[in-house]
């Protein structure tokens, strides 16, 4: 293991000890099963057609970070998907990992089944075991963070995703990662002005970034968007979605935060 003693190195290692252990006592012919049942709702083309004419948002279910500790005590995942997608948003992100996000696949797989949007397993995915779980728990899409993995392994885990029907979504911090990310070759590219490496957060990465990605790959802000107003500054920049965690989850009506930030309000009775 390189670059031993980053936040994200022990989240890995972490991670890496989980899925091991998971895998050991799964039942895979059930699991295929389940995954069957889930026909993928193809997440880049919906952030593709929803970004014509409003910002794309992927609205995030998480109830905590490393960073940040207890985002949203009062976590309720199915209403939190219902309030959001009523309110706009093109995609809901849901975290899985356990350990540093108080996540959960049932998380995932209440929050999928509740909604017509599509849905991003959040987690770090570093087995191709995760693709089969992600799918069997209703994803849609599944997160790739290239700091996290050799060019091999990230082909390997892009390939697994594709053999399941879902779409990535390959997240760099900087031009030397975005460059891999194009090679690599994924339906959408997320520039995280967050370093996991660290935590520090740098906005104007962002700006810096957008450029440098293909035309024919969805282009995706994260972290650290707070207002209608940096929404829409990134959109102008050349973004066309924007993953949004935290500033949603602590509004009391993540919902109606989200018609906010776009602009709109929802209809009466929704
Ligand atoms: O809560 P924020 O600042 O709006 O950020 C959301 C999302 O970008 C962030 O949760 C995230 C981006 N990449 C990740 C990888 C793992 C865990 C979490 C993340």
């Amino acid at each position: 293991m390189k670059r031993m003693g980053t936040k994200l190195d022990q989240i890995l290692t972490h991670t890496a000890s989980e899925v091991a252990a998971r895998k050991g006592v799964a039942d895979i012919a059930s699991m295929e099963r389940q995954a069957a049942g889930h026909q993928p709702r193809g997440f880049a083309a919906n952030l593709r057609r929803v970004a014509q004419d409003k910002p794309a948002v992927i609205a995030e279910l998480k109830k905590a970070s490393p960073s940040k500790g207890l985002i949203r005590e009062d976590f309720q995942p199915v209403e939190l998907a219902l309030g959001l997608e009523a309110a706009g948003a093109a995609a809901l992100s849901v975290l899985t990992d356990e350990a540093f996000f108080q996540g959960s696949l049932k998380n995932l797989e209440i929050a999928s089944a509740a909604v017509k949007i599509p849905c991003l397993r959040k987690d770090f995915m570093v087995d191709p075991f995760q693709m089969l779980e992600a799918r069997a728990h209703g994803a849609d899409a599944i997160l790739l963070i290239v700091a996290a993995h050799t060019d091999a392994d990230l082909k390997l885990l892009r390939a697994s995703a594709r053999a399941y029907g879902l779409d990535v979504l390959c997240e760099v911090h900087d031009r030397e990662e975005l460059d891999r990310a194009v090679q690599i070759g994924c339906e959408a590219i997320g520039v995280n002005s967050r370093d996991l490496r660290d935590f520090s957060v740098h906005p104007e990465t962002l700006v810096e970034l957008v450029g440098a990605i293909p035309g024919d790959v969805v282009r995706v802000a994260e972290s650290g968007i707070r207002s209608g107003d940096d929404m829409f500054r990134l959109r102008a920049a050349g973004y066309d979605a924007f993953l949004i965690g935290e500033s949603l989850m602590r509004q009391p009506d993540p919902g109606a935060a989200l018609a906010a930030m776009l602009g709109h309000t929802v209809p009466a009775g929704v």
